[in-house]
């Protein structure tokens, strides 16, 4: 079985026990589930560095990354130098993440959040909303076309944005439909671990220019930011590069600089 295969596995035993314990209605009565959300797509087409910016503290590529930060001075940090937007990672078993990094990381910035997360249920759309998220994600390669389909329906009628993510143009095609509002090509092969913006580039012409374009991951310089500029991309999802510093928020700063200059 491959990492995906297993973190979905596990993911689906982890849902129906939260499903047990924390009903529907306790999430629906949550102050933060009747707070207006922020447009992630919205902050992208007018920012100027489009930097989504991570918090994450290990991952299954490349084990330990940070352990040592709090999530609201990482937050904080990263809305101080500016970027477009932060994504917590709430996974963990494989990431160390939590739903408490993303109410924290809420309490601490007004910039869109996107919960990071692998979204198989309805329910973890209701969680992301009653812990504050902005923006949820879809990973094509673990779902049907139809799951896309009712999984961004429902987040679209809860008011969040929805990052649809592929890795190739078999999931391109199978999810492109009109209720997603930005298409994250993820530079990593989340199977093999293989990394390269190649594939960003080679799957831009493809991509409708009525969504956002993102590219996620292995990102760690400025030059690849400009040249992804040129095939159409307005969002660039950066965890590593950050988080593998002790000061996430001064690494963005600097690394925006480098960009406006
Ligand atoms: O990062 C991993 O190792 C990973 C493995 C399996 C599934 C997902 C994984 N990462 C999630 C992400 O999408 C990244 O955290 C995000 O795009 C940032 O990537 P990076 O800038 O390379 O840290």
């Amino acid at each position: 079985m491959n990492i995906l295969d297993k973190i979905i596995a596990d993911k689906r035993k982890e849902v129906e026990l939260k499903k047990a314990v924390v009903p529907v209605s306790q999430l629906e009565n949550s102050a933060l589930f009747k707070k207006e959300t922020i447009s992630l797509a919205e902050a992208l087409r007018s920012s100027k560095s489009g930097i989504i910016a991570e918090h994450k503290r290990r991952s299954p590529s490349k084990s330990v990354i940070n352990q040592d930060l709090n999530v609201q001075d990482v937050a904080t940090g990263y809305e101080n130098a500016g970027v477009s937007g932060m994504s917590v990672l709430t996974d963990g078993k494989y990431f160390g993440g939590s739903l408490e990094d993303l109410l924290y990381a809420r309490a601490s910035v007004k910039m869109p959040i996107l919960r990071k997360e692998f979204i198989i249920d309805e329910y973890q759309l209701l969680e992301a909303k009653a812990y504050g998220a902005d923006v949820i994600l879809l990973i094509a390669a673990v779902l049907e076309k139809a799951q896309i389909k009712q999984l961004s329906q429902f987040a679209k009628d809860l008011g969040l944005d929805v990052l649809l993510e592929v890795h190739n143009e078999e999931e391109l095609q199978k999810s492109i439909m009109p209720c997603l509002d930005m298409l994250g090509v993820n530079n990593r092969n989340l199977k093999t671990f293989e990394v390269s913006t190649d594939i960003s580039k080679e799957l831009s012409e493809k991509i409708p220019d009525d969504f956002v374009k993102v590219s996620e991951s292995g990102i760690s310089s400025v030059e690849a930011i400009k040249d992804l500029k040129k095939y159409g991309y307005q969002g660039f999802l950066i965890g590593e590069n950050f988080m593998k510093t002790d000061n996430p928020g001064q690494s963005a700063a600097d690394f925006i600089a480098q960009l406006d200059r």
